[in-house]
């Protein structure tokens, strides 16, 4: 627990693209500190101070392979890591009863479920994106997916993200699907379209199509497009800075350190549901 009455919070992954933007975040943000970062055993980032890493000085909090003691101290974590890391994680918040906020896209339902079972004990905000950008993006795309009939108007996603990403669909591409069929009052699982190749036929009325792309250094962009005949909507969001992700990772543990243990979403924290 904090002596400073500031939230403390561990970052894992703290030597990743976000975990160094969130290292930032929490330095600028107030009502946050950071009490704990984590790396995996062999990572050549260990013993190194956190701060430093992340470009903002040294903030006395070296990198740790070590998770247990940092939970035990500390009263969230924010995890941008990868599935199998994160389910690990989820069960040590819970061990300590503290917040778990989860960035990591590309879990498995197997995952998903297990991080569920952590809810029980853990705080957990899970969300494909932490922007509000994209979480008011997924309203307005539920809301155009039940104003335009799916006989009348298809849906495809289109993202396209840097080329170190290494789950497609993206987490956000995902959530968004989810939007419209929520929209469609349909399931997503058995109405989504993830791959074309080759002679596919024509297009099955009421799916929802995913494609992706991946080059550069592209952060995360993100468009909805409802095509009807004659006439076509998009909806759009472009991500220019992880900081976007960070600021949301932070304000929804701050959030999270006044609810019972759950699983939450971005949309609770935003009051967006
Ligand atoms: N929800 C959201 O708003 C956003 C989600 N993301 C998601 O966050 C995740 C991370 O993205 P990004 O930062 O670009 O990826 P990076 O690969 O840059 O960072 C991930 C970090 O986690 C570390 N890590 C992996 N396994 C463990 C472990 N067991 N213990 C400790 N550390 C571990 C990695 O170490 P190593 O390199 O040694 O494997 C790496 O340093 C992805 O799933 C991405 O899709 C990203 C941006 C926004
Ligand atoms: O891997 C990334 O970089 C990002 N991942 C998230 C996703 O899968 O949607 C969020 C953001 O688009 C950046």
């Amino acid at each position: 627990m904090s002596e400073t009455g500031d939230m403390g919070l561990v970052v894992v992954g703290a030597a990743g693209r976000m975990g160094q933007t969130l290292i930032r975040a929490i330095h600028t943000m107030p009502g946050a500190r950071v009490a704990g970062a984590v790396e995996r055993p062999g990572s050549p980032y260990l013993g190194k101070d956190a701060g430093e890493l992340a470009g903002i000085g040294i903030i006395n909090v070296p990198i740790s392979d070590d998770p247990l003691p940092a939970f035990a101290k500390a009263d969230g974590v924010l995890d941008f890591t990868a599935p199998a890391a994160t389910v690990e994680f989820a069960g040590y918040a819970a061990q300590a009863r503290i917040v778990h906020v989860i960035g990591t896209t590309g879990c498995s339902a197997d995952d998903n479920a297990k991080i569920a079972a952590a809810a029980r004990h853990a705080t957990i905000v899970k969300s494909g994106n932490m922007s509000l950008g994209v979480n008011l993006l997924a309203v307005l795309v539920e809301q155009a997916a039940r104003a335009l009939d799916g006989d009348d108007f298809d849906i495809e996603i289109l993202e396209m993200h840097h080329r170190h990403k290494v789950d497609a669909p993206s987490g956000t591409a995902l959530l968004l699907g989810e939007a419209a069929a929520a929209g469609r009052e349909i399931p997503l699982a058995g109405n989504d379209v993830r791959v074309r190749d080759g002679h596919t036929g024509v297009r099955k009325p009421g799916t929802i199509g995913f494609a992706t792309l991946r080059g550069g250094s592209v952060v995360g962009d993100h468009s909805v497009v409802l095509a009807g005949t004659g006439e076509r909507i998009t909806l759009s969001h472009h991500a220019e800075d992880r900081a976007i992700f960070a600021r949301g990772a932070v304000k929804a543990a701050l959030w999270a350190r006044a609810k019972k243990p759950g699983l939450y979403s971005m949309r609770d924290v935003l009051g967006l549901s």
